[in-house]
């Protein structure tokens, strides 16, 4: 069995970025600048934000926390984003998900400029993104197709099991691997919620993909000999022999599935660190744009 070890292969990728950033920096360039904002101070979010803003520093981009509080009106928020679209010295932003819930998170996506859109959400880089043009890509899929291809997993003509059909992970996860060149050329089965028999959908995988957020949801008896396991899934369990009270759990029993899986990601320290590393490679794009 493979561990897929994203933290070590982010660091990787880190280096190689902050060395293109020192060479732009040398040559009197711009140093790219991702702004962050933050509504509330929901814990979960607060790490995330903090993960991003401080690998920003660690490869030399410049990076801008935008914290509000969680009373914030629509009006107010939309604002905050119409002032990052027009700031020319910002090359691309992210507004953390999930807002509270009196806030219309779709509303606020459409105001984000497609140019600015280092989380690849907008219906622009969706759509362009589908029709195989050049678009800001999603980070965790995208992420998780860096981590395949610099593992050298083949996705031609595999059978690719993904679970979970969210705007940000499931569904453009399914447009990548279905793309026609590599990686890609995947036949992809995307199942939900009201998926029948969802563990027979799961053991036809050669690739097995989940992002449902269900602590260790699947297991052992899902999952084929040899399959490549990409565990999506960050849960929070309660644990109290750990001092923070809890412990992080993939949506993937990682115990049980390690002993058939040919290759799988650890939680933490798979899928999560590629996020942000493919985030900060948006970002450098959005930065070599103008
Ligand atoms: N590592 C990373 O970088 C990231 C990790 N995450 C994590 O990934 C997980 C998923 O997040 P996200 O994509 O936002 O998901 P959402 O919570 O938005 O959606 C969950 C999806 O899972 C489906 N689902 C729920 N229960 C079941 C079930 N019993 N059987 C089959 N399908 C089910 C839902 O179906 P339906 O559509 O029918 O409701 C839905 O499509 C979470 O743990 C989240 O924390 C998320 C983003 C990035
Ligand atoms: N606009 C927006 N863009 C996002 O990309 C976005 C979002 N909103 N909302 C929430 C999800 C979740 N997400 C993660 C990013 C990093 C880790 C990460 O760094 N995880 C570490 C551990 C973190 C910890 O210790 O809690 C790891 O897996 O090793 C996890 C999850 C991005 N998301």
């Amino acid at each position: 069995m493979q561990l897929l070890d994203g933290k070590s292969l982010s660091q990787t990728i880190k280096e190689e970025l902050k060395t293109e950033v020192d060479a732009i920096r040398q040559a009197a360039g711009k140093i790219p600048h991702l702004a962050a904002v933050l509504v509330g101070d929901d814990p979960a979010s607060q790490v995330y934000v903090r993960n991003k803003v401080r690998s920003c520093e660690e490869v030399g981009f410049r990076s801008s926390l935008i914290r509000r509080p969680a009373t914030i009106s629509q009006e107010e928020l939309l604002e905050v984003v119409e002032t990052l679209n027009d700031d020319p010295d910002v090359d691309g932003f992210i507004v953390q998900l999930p807002l509270p819930a009196h806030l219309d998170e779709d509303a606020i996506n459409l105001a984000i400029s497609p140019q600015k859109d280092v989380d690849g959400f907008t219906p622009v880089n969706i759509g362009r993104m589908t029709l195989g043009l050049e678009a800001y890509l999603p980070a965790t899929p995208n992420g998780i197709m860096v981590l395949l291809e610099r593992y050298g997993i083949e996705t031609s003509g595999k059978e690719v099991v993904v679970l979970g059909r969210s705007n940000i992970v499931g569904t453009p996860m399914t447009i990548l691997l279905s793309r026609k060149r590599q990686p890609g050329n995947a036949t992809v089965t995307l199942c939900h919620s009201r998926t029948r028999d969802l563990a027979a959908h799961c053991r036809r995988a050669d690739i097995l993909i989940a992002a449902i957020g269900i602590p260790e949801m699947v297991t052992a008896d899902m999952v084929k000999e040899g399959a490549v396991i990409i565990d999506v899934g960050i849960n929070r369990v309660d644990d109290s022999s750990r001092k923070r009270g809890y412990r992080l759990a993939g949506d993937v029993d990682f115990e049980s599935v390690k002993a058939k899986a040919s290759a799988i990601t650890p939680v933490p320290g798979g899928v999560g660190p590629m996020t942000i590393v493919s985030l900060m490679m948006n970002t450098l794009k959005a930065s070599q744009a103008k």
